[in-house]
């Protein structure tokens, strides 16, 4: 199987239960709610993304033949640490490409794994920290993992819906865009109104770093 990179980058994961963990993000090209492109955002599925993920010209991005020269690359990137070794799947939408072999090729170079996934796609076996964030119009083929992180607010999916699935954490992140401050107040009086959700602030947009 071969893979589509975009970018393969170390920083701190920003959001969600892990924030401030140190983390090679992989993040594969392609997703299956927008093409990507800014003349198809207003007819896609998904219209909120702050992700460029097309194409395989970010930095250390490239296609990679099997999952042993991925896995190589995404350890070269993590560097000589032993310890705590980290590596987020996302894109793009991850389930697309993300397989078995590559979670055991990251595996046996010492790493947790964990998938940032829109939730459409099933997940292979061996993830070992998965983050579904549901957007509306989908189906999510994903009930279960370990945290759900909603972006919010979304016309036309309530928080409410999804508080029986079977996930560890719940979240709701504010919508960037040019609505950020008006959506992060709304989820500020969301989470202290319904104290099933935690606030998942993009820390990482915060202080400046990728
Ligand atoms: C770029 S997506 C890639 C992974 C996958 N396709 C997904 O949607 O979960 C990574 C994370 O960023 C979130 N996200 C995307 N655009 C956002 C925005 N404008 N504001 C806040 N979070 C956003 C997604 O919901 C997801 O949790
Ligand atoms: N620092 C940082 N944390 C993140 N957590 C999820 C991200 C993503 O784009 O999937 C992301 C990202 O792009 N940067
Ligand atoms: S599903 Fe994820 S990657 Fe795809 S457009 Fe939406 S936020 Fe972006
Ligand atoms: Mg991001």
């Amino acid at each position: 199987m071969a893979y589509a990179v975009k970018e393969v980058f170390k920083t701190l994961q920003g959001e969600g239960a892990q924030a401030g963990r140190a983390a090679v993000f992989c993040r594969f090209a392609g997703c299956n709610l927008w093409s990507g492109r800014e003349q198809d955002r207003a007819t896609a599925v998904c219209r909120f993304c702050d992700t460029d993920f097309i194409g395989l010209d970010g930095e250390g991005g490239g296609r990679f033949a099997e999952a042993g020269a991925l896995a190589d690359a995404i350890a070269d990137c993590w560097g000589p640490a032993p310890e705590r070794r980290f590596v987020v799947f996302t894109g793009g939408e991850p389930l697309l490409q993300l397989d078995h072999a590559l979670l055991a090729a990251v595996r046996e170079r010492g790493f947790e794994s964990a998938v940032e996934t829109n939730g459409t796609q099933h997940a292979p076996e061996g993830v070992d920290w998965l983050c579904v964030s549901p957007k509306a119009g989908t189906d999510l083929a994903l009930t279960a993992g370990d945290e759900l992180k909603l972006v919010f607010p979304q016309p036309g999916l309530d928080p409410a819906t999804l508080e029986a699935l079977a996930f560890r954490h719940f979240f709701l992140q504010p919508m960037d865009g040019p609505d950020r401050a008006a959506n992060t107040a709304a989820t500020v009086a969301y989470c202290l109104a319904h104290p099933r959700w935690r606030l998942s602030v993009q820390t990482h947009k915060a202080i400046g770093i990728p």
